[in-house]
C-alpha cells in the first residue's frame, strides 16, 4: 500500500511525532510506503512531495513543528481544486491519504472523502477544540508552556502590586486559558465562549487590592470579547482564509482597567511561543498512538474517519461527526474554574 501524509493549519508540537509514527508503522508492520506532501493542501494542489522512509523520520519524535511544512489555502481554491488533488494522488499511486490537522484541515479531508478519496484524519490543535476526541496533541504542551510563563509573572506582579493580564491562544475555545489559569492560580479567566463583563472585572480587581492582596493575574484567551457597549473595542474583521483578525483584546482591556481602577496594569501576549519547541511526554505518546492507529485503520480500509482519544483508548469517529461543530468550553467547566479564579 502507498500512504500519503500532509500537515495542515497552524503547526503544533507532536506533528513530527505523528509523521514518524505513520512511517514506522507503515514500514515495519505492513511493508508499505509513505509519501509526504509539502505545505498542507498546497502540496497536493501543486504536486510537491517527498518520499518518507524510516531514515527520513529519524529524530522526529521530540522535534516541534512539522518537517513537511504547513500552509493555508483559501477554502474556495480548495473546493475548486479537488480534481487536481485527486490527479496528484493518482500520480503517486496513493491508496489512502492521512491528513493531520485542525477543524479546517479535517473539513477539507471530509470534502475529499465525499469526493471518493480514502482518507483517515488525525486531529491536531493546541486549542483542543476538535469535537469527537477528548484531547488533541499539542494542547498539553501549550498549557505547560503557558503555565510556566504565568508562574513567572506572579513574582513580578506582586513586586509592583500590579495587575498582569496574560493573553494566551484560543481563537474560538478557551481551553488553554481555562487549564493554564487553573494550573497557575490565576485570579481571573476570560474565554471566547462567554463575553466578559468589564464592570465585574473592575470590581474583582478593586476588591482584591482592597482586602490587601498584592497583585492580580488575569488570563485572557485571544478570542475573548467584552459584553457589547461596555468599553471601546476595535474589531479586525476576517483575513483571506476566513479567520477572525485579532486586535489585542488584552491590551485594550488593560488600558480600560488602568483608567477605571487606578492600578498599574501590564499586558503580556504569549503568542507563538505556546506552540514552539518540543512536545511534552504526554503529547509524544498521544501523537504516536494517533499515527499508529490511523495507519492500522488505513490498512484495514476503515476510511472516512478520524482517530480520536476516548477515555484512554484510541477509537475511530466519522469525519462528518468530527467537523460538525467545535468543542468549546462548557458552562460547567467554567463554573469549576470560577470557584478558584473568579
Ligand atoms: N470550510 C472549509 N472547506 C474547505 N477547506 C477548508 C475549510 N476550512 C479550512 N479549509 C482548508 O484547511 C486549511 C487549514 O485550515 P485552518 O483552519 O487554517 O487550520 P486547522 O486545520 O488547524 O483548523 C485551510 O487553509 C483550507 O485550505
Ligand atoms: O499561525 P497563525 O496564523 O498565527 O494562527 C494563530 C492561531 O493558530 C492557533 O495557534 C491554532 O489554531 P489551529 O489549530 O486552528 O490552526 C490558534 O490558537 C491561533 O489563533
Ligand atoms: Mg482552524
Amino acid at each position: 500500500m502507498r500512504i500519503g501524509v500532509l500537515t495542515g493549519g497552524g503547526d503544533c508540537p507532536g506533528l513530527n511525532a505523528v509523521i514518524r509514527s505513520v512511517v514506522r508503522t507503515a514500514g515495519a508492520h505492513y511493508g508499505s510506503e509513505v509519501v509526504g506532501f509539502r505545505d498542507g493542501w498546497r502540496g497536493l494542489l501543486e504536486n510537491r512531495s517527498t518520499p518518507l522512509d524510516v531514515a527520513a523520520v529519524d529524530g522526529l519524535l521530540t522535534r516541534g513543528g512539522t518537517t513537511l511544512g504547513s500552509a493555508r489555502v483559501a477554502p474556495e481554491k480548495l473546493h475548486a481544486g479537488i480534481d487536481e488533488m485527486k490527479c496528484t494522488l493518482d500520480e503517486h499511486g496513493i491508496d489512502v491519504l492521512i491528513p493531520i490537522g485542525g477543524e479546517g484541515t479535517l473539513t477539507a479531508a471530509h470534502l475529499l472523502s465525499e469526493a471518493g478519496v480514502p482518507v483517515v484524519g488525525i486531529p491536531k490543535t493546541i486549542d483542543n477544540d476538535i469535537d469527537g476526541t477528548d484531547l488533541t496533541f499539542g494542547f498539553d504542551t501549550a498549557v505547560s508552556i503557558a503555565t510556566e510563563l504565568i508562574d513567572r509573572l506572579h513574582t513580578t506582579a506582586e513586586s509592583h502590586q500590579r495587575v498582569l493580564l496574560v493573553e494566551v491562544m484560543g481563537r474560538h475555545a478557551g481551553w488553554i486559558a481555562l487549564h493554564a489559569g487553573l494550573a497557575a492560580g490565576a485570579h481571573l479567566t476570560l474565554v471566547p465562549e462567554e463575553p466578559f463583563d468589564v464592570d465585574e472585572v473592575v470590581r474583582l480587581v478593586c476588591e482584591r487590592f482592597a482586602r490587601g492582596d498584592s497583585h492580580v493575574i488575569g488570563v485572557v484567551a485571544e478570542g475573548a470579547e467584552p459584553l457589547p457597549g461596555q468599553m471601546a473595542f476595535r474589531r479586525g474583521g476576517v483575513d483571506e482564509f476566513g479567520h477572525r483578525r485579532f486586535t489585542g483584546v488584552t491590551q485594550q482591556l488593560g488600558e480600560e482597567l488602568e483608567r477605571r481602577t487606578g492600578k498599574e496594569v501590564r499586558a503580556t501576549v504569549l503568542g507563538h511561543v505556546q506552540r514552539g519547541g518540543t512536545p511534552t511526554s504526554f503529547d509524544r505518546v498521544l501523537a504516536t498512538r494517533f499515527g499508529l492507529h490511523a495507519t492500522i485503520a488505513a490498512h484495514e480500509g476503515r476510511t472516512g474517519q478520524m482517530v480520536a482519544l476516548r477515555g484512554t483508548e484510541i477509537e475511530l469517529v466519522p469525519l462528518a461527526h468530527a467537523v460538525a461543530r467545535l468543542k468549546t468550553v462548557t458552562a460547567e467547566r467554567l463554573a469549576e474554574t470560577r470557584a478558584f479564579t473568579g
